[in-house]
């Protein structure tokens, strides 16, 4: 499926755009790093009524490309619309197949909610990321809370607020033009984390590249132990491999995501259980209850 074919026609039916998917596949290492581009027809003739406000973006860049009939050269759709549109897809999907209530959780950016047409409730991850910190980190008030990067802070700050921990950022310079440069992208830690316990918090593991980087640097720079809590363990290609060749020494991830078969591969995982959470969700919303006692995680 072409990617327009989701911006140009509002009045498009659900069925119609199912009909059109899978006659061509976005693959993620296609759009996260559009620094490639390839002539076709297709491309030539897009209308620029099929990207926002006219322009499409890339990944990073602020500076918009102006569609143009004229020319040969069409960047591929970036990353920003690559999420955009597979969110809207499994949002169409989950509605269609007769979804009227959605309860998930800790979405990677809650405005992702605006995708669906039906009630969403996102629920905390952090709850249990903080109850294992209290009950399962030795002295943790002497530890640090790491944000791997300046997107996550907020989600990290709160927990170091709510334990009344002392808090550091990463801090990735990264203006990347190939997808190699992501490895060498610098990263500069603010704060202080010699002799301590680090807990890295982050909402998502998928390639594992952010929480071993950050492990690697937060070791470098005097750390005794690194632990990565994660919300979601999606942990993809060789994640485990990497995680266990790390300077992690565990990775707490909720089962959000099965992890069965991650656990007999890596010694250094931890999972804990997030399933009474959503039955307790699925339990209030049955009954008309209110949801916003599972919102507090202070
Ligand atoms: O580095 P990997 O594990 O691939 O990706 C996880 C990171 O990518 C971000 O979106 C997440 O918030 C997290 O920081």
């Amino acid at each position: 499926m072409q990617l327009d074919d989701w911006n140009s026609s509002p009045t498009t039916t659900h069925n119609a755009r199912f009909a059109n998917y899978g006659k061509h596949t976005v693959n993620r290492s296609d759009t996260m790093d559009s620094t490639k581009s390839e002539p076709s027809t297709r491309q030539r003739n897009i209308s620029s009524a099929s990207m926002t406000n006219g322009t499409a973006h890339d990944n990073d860049s602020s500076t918009p490309c102006v569609l143009s009939k004229d020319t040969s050269f069409q960047p591929r759709p970036g990353y920003k619309q690559w999420v955009a549109q597979a969110g809207k897809l499994v949002a169409d999907l989950i509605t269609c197949a007769g979804a009227d209530h959605v309860i998930t959780m800790e979405l990677h950016d809650p405005q992702y909610q605006g995708f669906f047409d039906i009630p969403v409730d996102n629920l905390y991850g952090r709850s249990t990321l903080k109850n294992f910190i209290q009950n399962s980190i030795p002295n943790y008030g002497q530890a640090v809370i790491v944000s791997p990067d300046a997107g996550g802070a907020k989600r990290a700050s709160s927990i170091a607020d709510g334990l009344g921990m002392p808090f550091a950022l990463i801090h990735k310079e990264r203006r990347p033009t190939k997808i190699t440069d992501r490895q060498n992208s610098t990263m500069m830690l603010v704060g202080d984390v010699a002799n301590r316990t680090c807990i890295v918090v982050d909402d998502l593991a998928d390639t594992s590249n952010t929480i071993t980087r950050a492990a690697k640097l937060l070791k470098k720079e005097g750390a005794k132990t690194v632990y990565a809590l994660i919300t979601h363990g999606v942990l993809s290609g060789d994640a485990i491999e990497k995680i266990n060749a790390s300077h992690l020494d565990k990775v707490v991830v909720t089962n959000s995501v099965p992890q069965e078969e991650h656990q007999k591969r890596c010694p250094k995982l931890v999972v804990l259980d997030v399933g009474h959470l959503f039955a307790e969700a699925i339990r209030r919303v049955h009954h008309g209850e209110s949801l916003s006692v599972l919102f507090q995680y202070d």
